[in-house]
């Protein structure tokens, strides 16, 4: 294998609970890394603004709420966890004031660095603790004993140790229980755009809700199409996750491997791999980076719209109605687990 995998027994957890360590944001990944670091011994505060309505939350769990920049005077390491946009303007307004030689900037994901928006002095360490996937499940894994895998970089290592900090951190949150992989923030932030654009949000529900169209579109009842174009993707994609592509064609039926094979190339063929190589470019060279950044400085028009033509996709409404008879399914997101 090529990449460095750290486990539990590779990482110190003493590292990071002889540190404070502030988490600004208290949404889905910060509500995660707080409950979990605070549960690993760790002293934890969390920064938010003063109006923030995440503010209740943390202090219904029983975290010490301070502003941003409270919090990162106070503390040895600050975790930013606030949304990527918001990030450049926090951290000038409240973290880059309250910096010291000997402390350590974390991100869990790094856009604001590749893409320049944040440059930290060069006497702090810098680094990554980025868990591959949502944060809600982050913590469900955590309280169940088990982890997601993380992503761990270093951009300055100012201390030295920076690494090993990060190890420690990522063992606080149960990421080396699962595994840390060493990458750099260039490679995080480039594969997690295109991941989440290309194959993982934009690319699968791009594909559900197509696939939904052309069933509903052809007379076909919503509820059977529902099934089988979002409800059951689950299932299939639970088997790949078990054992890869092969366990689920060894899984299905001969038909359908066989319509698989034989039709799957036709769906995403050439030129879908070609735009895909398209988005990536764009990830590349800064391009996506900047048409998002001017999108928020707007006020976000078009993620609003585009946001609220999702919601009244008809696929929804069905979505609705079906899993309400499905006491199973819908497991509620909560800010605990
Ligand atoms: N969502 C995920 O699972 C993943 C996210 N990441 C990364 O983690 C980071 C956080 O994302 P995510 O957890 O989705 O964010 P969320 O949108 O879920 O939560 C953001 C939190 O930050 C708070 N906040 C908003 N503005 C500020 C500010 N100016 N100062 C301080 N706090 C602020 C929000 O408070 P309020 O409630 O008041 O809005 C909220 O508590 C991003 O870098 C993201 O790319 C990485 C891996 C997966
Ligand atoms: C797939 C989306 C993600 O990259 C994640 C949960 O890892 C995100 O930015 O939320
Ligand atoms: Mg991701
Ligand atoms: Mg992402």
């Amino acid at each position: 294998m090529s990449v460095e995998v750290y486990y539990d027994d590779d990482a110190d957890l003493g590292l990071i609970q002889g540190r404070k360590v502030a988490v600004i944001g208290y949404g889905s990944q910060g509500h995660a890394h707080a409950l979990s670091l605070r549960d690993s011994g760790v002293d934890v505060v969390i920064g938010l603004p003063a109006g923030s309505k995440s503010r209740p939350k943390a202090e219904e769990q029983g975290l010490r709420v301070l502003t941003p920049a409270e919090a990162a005077a106070e503390a040895d390491v600050i975790m930013i966890l606030a949304p990527d946009t918001a990030q450049r303007g926090l951290y000038a307004e409240a973290i880059a004031p309250n910096l010291a030689p000997g402390k350590a900037l974390f991100f869990g994901h790094g856009f604001n660095i590749r893409y320049d928006l944040i440059k930290p002095p060069a006497d702090v360490d810098v680094a990554m603790v980025a868990p591959k996937g949502p944060g809600h499940l982050v913590r469900r894994q955590y309280v169940d004993g088990k982890g997601v895998p993380c992503l761990v970089a270093v951009e300055q290592d100012a201390s030295g140790t920076a690494f090993q900090l990060a190890l420690s951190y990522a063992k606080g949150i149960g990421g080396t229980r699962a595994g840390a992989i060493r990458t750099t923030f260039t490679e995080e932030t480039e594969t997690d755009l295109f991941g989440e654009q290309a194959v993982l949000c934009g690319g699968a529900a791009a594909l559900v809700q197509t696939g939904f169209e052309v069933l509903t579109e052809a007379g076909y009842a919503p509820e059977v199409a529902y099934f089988e174009c979002l409800h059951e993707l689950k299932l299939i994609v639970d088997l790949m996750y078990e054992g890869g592509i092969a366990r689920m064609r060894y899984s299905v039926s001969d038909t359908a491997e066989y319509g698989d094979l034989s039709r799957g190339p036709r769906v995403i063929d050439s030129r879908v791999k070609d735009e895909m190589r398209k988005i990536l470019g764009e990830i590349q060279s800064g391009e996506f980076a900047r048409e998002w950044v001017a999108e928020d400085e707007a006020g976000r028009p078009n993620f609003a719209k585009w946001r609220a033509e999702g919601a009244a996709h008809p696929i929804e409404e069905t979505g609705q109605k079906l899993r309400a008879m499905m006491s199973w399914v819908d497991r509620p997101i909560t800010e605990t687990a």
